[in-house]
């Protein structure tokens, strides 16, 4: 098992790595892990860029009542809503992903898919991306509907906002996050270029449970 302190430092090490990529920036996002009953979250108001392991906030993992350390960010309930719908969740990351919030602001998408399935990888990582209606920063109200969406979705986007990403650990969420930036930009540059997304089939046959996936435990 993984210890607290590695734990601590993988939150740092991610956000950091985030931060270089401009995968978020300023001081938007959120990364936590679970560690039991708990979980670490990063506090509100930080720059991924710059988290101290020994800064994080500790909180509840079902309730996100704050138990120890800085004020936590504001999403915490947002992560303790995914938790609780999920209990193969360690991870849940927010970013504001420059592609991926562009494609939250897009009219008339799917709210059931927001992304079409452009390549395997990103079906396999990714699956399928519900778009929550649009909530304030912080708007607890956001909660129950996060919770019941993340029962059958390891990902979501946040209308007019970014993407919320779940996984059995950082890597694997940040992973999925990754995947779903790159296919949002894949998407805009091909707007309006005649495409041909995976058929239903195609995509089907990719999320049947298999080894090394995260949509195994689905
Ligand atoms: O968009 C927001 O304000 C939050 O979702 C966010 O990304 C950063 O807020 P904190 O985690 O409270 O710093
Ligand atoms: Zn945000």
């Amino acid at each position: 098992m993984t210890s607290e302190s590695t734990i601590r430092r993988q939150i740092a090490d991610l956000g950091a790595s985030f931060f270089s990529r401009r995968l978020t920036f300023g001081r938007t996002g959120n990364i936590s892990a679970r560690i039991g009953s708990t979980m670490l979250l990063t506090p509100t108001g930080a720059s991924l860029g710059a988290i101290d392991p020994q800064d994080l906030s500790v909180l509840d993992a079902s309730t996100g009542k704050h138990l120890d350390g800085p004020r936590p960010s504001k999403e915490g309930f947002l992560h303790a809503a995914v938790y609780r719908a999920r209990p193969d969740a360690a991870a849940v990351v927010h970013t504001h992903s420059t592609y991926s919030v562009a494609v939250s602001c897009m009219a008339e998408l799917d709210p059931d898919d927001a992304l079409p399935p452009l390549t395997a990888y990103y079906v396999m990582r990714v699956g399928r991306l519900p778009l929550l209606p649009y909530h304030a920063p912080g708007d607890v109200a956001l909660g129950s509907l996060a919770e019941a969406t993340a029962r059958a979705h390891h990902a979501m986007l946040l209308a007019n906002h970014g993407p919320v990403v779940a996984g059995p650990d950082l890597a694997t969420a940040a992973d999925a996050v990754e995947e779903l930036e790159e296919t949002a930009r894949l998407y805009l540059l091909l707007r309006g270029e005649s495409t041909r997304p995976l058929t239903t089939a195609e995509a089907d046959a990719l999320r049947q449970p298999r080894a090394a996936s995260p949509e195994v435990s689905r």
